[in-house]
């Protein structure tokens, strides 16, 4: 049978390494040049209007205060007026430039994406059977379109009908193709992507304008980005800051009016302006935008910036087994009949009880019995008319049939076929009728063989039958086999180190999962969850005070994904999967979240060390600049000017230029993070606030200096 580990499903084990085949279109993440800058700066100019600035409290105090400098050194020309308000306005400049290159970044690659999309045609089947060719950006949720070999999928949805092999590769940047097929956890298709063989009849899931690849180019592009909680409340805080600063800065003039001399109104706002938390207010936004990004380019496809940033605290990751540790594509590999039964009549129940079963499972048995089968045996049984189909549902964990009449059943009259979960065939084989001679035994051998196909890591299927008034009977297991995928063990011992618990939940039954859990190396396992447990799994852990990830494929996990502070479906996965999560992961690696971790942990200190930095600058300017301004009023503060500045004018200037320039110098530091390496939080912690602490107390009274050496050179400045 099929070997999953050459099934083209398997991601090439370079899969699980960062960033695994990178599309031409992706930008090395943290690559930045001074081009970019430069690329940028027709959008920084477009976002000059006051509306963008609504954003940011901080840079709205800005932009007010460049627009009322400009209109002060229109009414009173000087060089220091004018100089002050083009240095206000290139502040603003320089912050819009910063959103405009973490923006910029994502632009060739939604190009791609858009290209991807571009004048696709659609093969829409009609309810009379025939077709009809329409725009592929007129297909409704609902509708049932044909693809073949060569054909671009023409939107998203779930394949109701074939098996093919698809190229993903518009949309993933990953050129190994994938098996998309009716039934399991692997039939959900992507528009923009290509079907290389076959036919695939698929059911569309999106409304036009909200695909996979729309929400894609907006995630890239940055223009779908809302503000998340933590940084709507570091908004607050800079804001009450420039209040506080604000009010600091009109009181001053009183003092400077009862010393004889009121204070230009240019210098005040410089001054404001200078003292307000403008570093971080300017970049707050590029470093979000970046953090998205970073994590595209290792095709992670967050859908909101929240996620991104709990998965920097993330505590416990509860995975699912099948689709998800292993490969997924569970297949029947061998039969093995329960005593008194013979290898013949266990098959054709097996193949009844599967003949409607639309699952990949299901279909693997059919496909195992009938290649097993040599051509003397006679014509094969098909289901009658009135044949019930007993579907699959991850809560009773069976299928089967129920066949009616005589003429489908070998033994005459009504006959009932089951398939499933041992503790679940088992349980209904107590229910239907008292157990007849020998069913003790048979039970024993049964069980015997479901321990081995499940001690070996595969998933056992026990099929059982009730005829007529018959009592029910065991008939055999069927092996299931699948594959952990490769670099389980080492990446799940790296979460280890990170401090996350990895956790399996599986529909399995225990002793399969224990033994995928010790092949995969996760912390604990879970077994026989339905997807209610999932749920409630999650949930307790939240309600223990944990921040909880959640790795799944099916639309069995899409509770759990949904309830998950961090839910990451698999590329490969279904569609109800992958709405519910926020986040998608089109390697269909499970251990991406420990990259995901990496640069949720990143963004947060990132956000942290540039505060820090720009807060400690605000306070050293105020020591900076004011005993330089004031030193002529009162001479006792001429001991504090240790910094000797020119001028109070060239003070003044020189810490605004100073303020502006800083923005510009840390664009790529915001971009590209600060580093993280997985160690102690609190040394982490206190390594940042000393550097950018220290640093951004140290480096204003230099950087004004430097700047004031030239300023004080131009006419009526020094
Ligand atoms: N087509 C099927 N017919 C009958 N029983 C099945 C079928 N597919 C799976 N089962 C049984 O039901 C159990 C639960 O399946 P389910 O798909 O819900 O979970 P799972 O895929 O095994 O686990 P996971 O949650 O890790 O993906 C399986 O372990 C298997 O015993
Ligand atoms: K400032
Ligand atoms: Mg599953």
């Amino acid at each position: 049978m099929t070997a999953p580990t050459s099934s083209p499903t398997a991601p090439a084990p370079g899969g699980v390494a960062p960033v695994p085949g990178a599309a031409p279109h992706r930008v090395a993440a943290g690559a930045f040049s001074p081009r970019q800058l430069v690329a940028s700066l027709p959008d920084a100019a477009r976002k000059l209007s006051p509306r963008h600035q609504l954003r940011s409290p901080v840079m709205l105090v800005v932009w007010v205060g460049a627009a009322a400098t400009t209109v002060l050194a229109l009414l009173d020309p000087s060089v220091f007026a004018v100089l002050v308000a083009v240095w206000l306005w290139a502040t603003v400049l320089f912050a819009n430039l910063a959103e405009s290159v973490a923006e910029g970044r994502g632009r060739a690659q939604a190009d791609s994406l858009r290209r991807a999309r571009e004048g696709t045609t659609a093969r829409r089947l009609l309810p009379d059977g025939t077709e009809e060719q329409v725009p592929a950006t007129e297909l409704a949720r609902g509708d049932l379109v044909v693809v073949e070999g060569g054909q671009v999928v023409p939107g998203d949805g779930d394949v109701v009908e074939g098996v093919a092999s698809v190229d993903e590769s518009a949309v993933t940047g990953e050129s190994a193709p994938v098996i998309r097929e009716s039934g399991g956890d692997r039939s959900s298709v992507t528009g923009g992507t290509t079907v290389l063989s076959d036919r695939l009849v698929v059911r569309i899931t999106a409304e036009p304008g909200a695909s996979f690849l729309d929400r894609m180019i907006a995630l890239v592009e940055g223009s779908a980005r809302a503000k998340t909680p933590n940084e709507v409340a570091l908004d607050l805080l800079l804001a009450s800051l420039t209040l506080v600063f604000l009010l600091a800065v009109v009181t001053l003039q009183p003092f400077s009016v009862y010393s004889g001399q009121a204070q230009p109104l240019v210098v005040l706002v410089a001054l404001l302006v200078c003292l307000i938390p403008t570093t971080i207010g300017a970049l707050l936004s590029a470093i979000g935008i970046a953090g998205m990004d970073r994590l595209v380019q290792r095709n992670v496809l967050a859908m909101s910036g929240r996620a991104v940033e709990a998965a920097g605290d993330v505590d416990v990751l509860l995975l699912d087994k099948t689709g998800t540790i292993t490969y997924g594509a569970r297949r029947a590999t061998e039969l093995v009949p329960a005593p008194g039964v013979t290898p013949a009549e266990l098959a054709e129940a097996a193949r009844l009880a599967s003949l409607a079963d639309e699952t990949p499972e299901g279909r693997s048995v059919v496909t195992l019995v009938e290649d097993g089968r040599d051509g003397a045996a006679g014509p094969l049984a098909g289901t009658d008319a009135t044949a019930v189909d007993v579907p699959f549902s991850a809560r009773t964990r069976m299928s089967g049939v129920d066949l009616g009449g005589g003429e489908a059943g070998t033994a005459g009259g009504p006959r009932r076929l089951r398939k499933g979960a041992a503790a679940a065939v088992l349980a209904w084989v107590r229910t239907e009728g008292p157990a007849g001679p020998g069913a003790d035994a048979t039970a024993e051998q049964v069980q015997a063989a479901v321990d081995d196909v499940a001690r070996a890591g595969g998933t056992p299927l026990v099929v059982a039958e009730q005829v007529a008034d018959a009592p029910a009977r065991l008939l055999g297991v069927v092996r299931l086999e699948d594959v952990v995928k490769e670099g389980m063990a080492e990446r799940f011992a790296e979460l280890r180190r990170m401090g996350i618990r990895t956790v399996m939940v599986t529909g399995d039954n225990p002793v399969t999962a224990a033994a995928i859990a010790r092949q995969a190396g996760v912390d604990d396992v879970i077994a026989e969850a339905t997807p209610e447990d999932k749920l409630a799994r999650i949930a307790a852990e939240q309600r223990a005070g944990r921040l909880v990830a959640m790795t799944g494929d099916g639309t069995n996990d899409a509770p759990a994904l949904a309830q998950a502070d961090v839910g990451v479906a698999m590329g490969s996965g279904t569609s109800a999967a992958k709405e519910a999560g926020n986040m998608v992961d089109l390697d269909s690696d499970p251990t991406k979240l420990i990259e995901v971790v990496a640069i949720g942990k990143q963004l947060l200190i990132t956000r942290g060390a540039l505060t820090t930095f720009s807060l400690a600058n605000d306070v050293a300017k105020y020591f900076a600049i004011l005993p330089a301004m004031f030193s002529g009023l009162f001479p006792g503060l001429d001991a504090l000017n240790v910094m000797r500045l020119a001028s109070p004018e060239s003070a003044v200037l020189s810490a605004v230029v100073f303020n502006a320039v800083v923005i510009l110098v840390l664009v790529p530091l915001a971009l590209r993070g600060v580093r993280y390496r997985p160690s102690d939080a609190s040394a982490l912690l206190r390594r940042n606030l000393l550097l950018f602490g220290v640093g951004g107390v140290v480096v204003p009274f230099v950087g004004i200096k430097a700047v004031d050496l030239l300023v004080s050179l131009l006419p009526g400045i020094g």
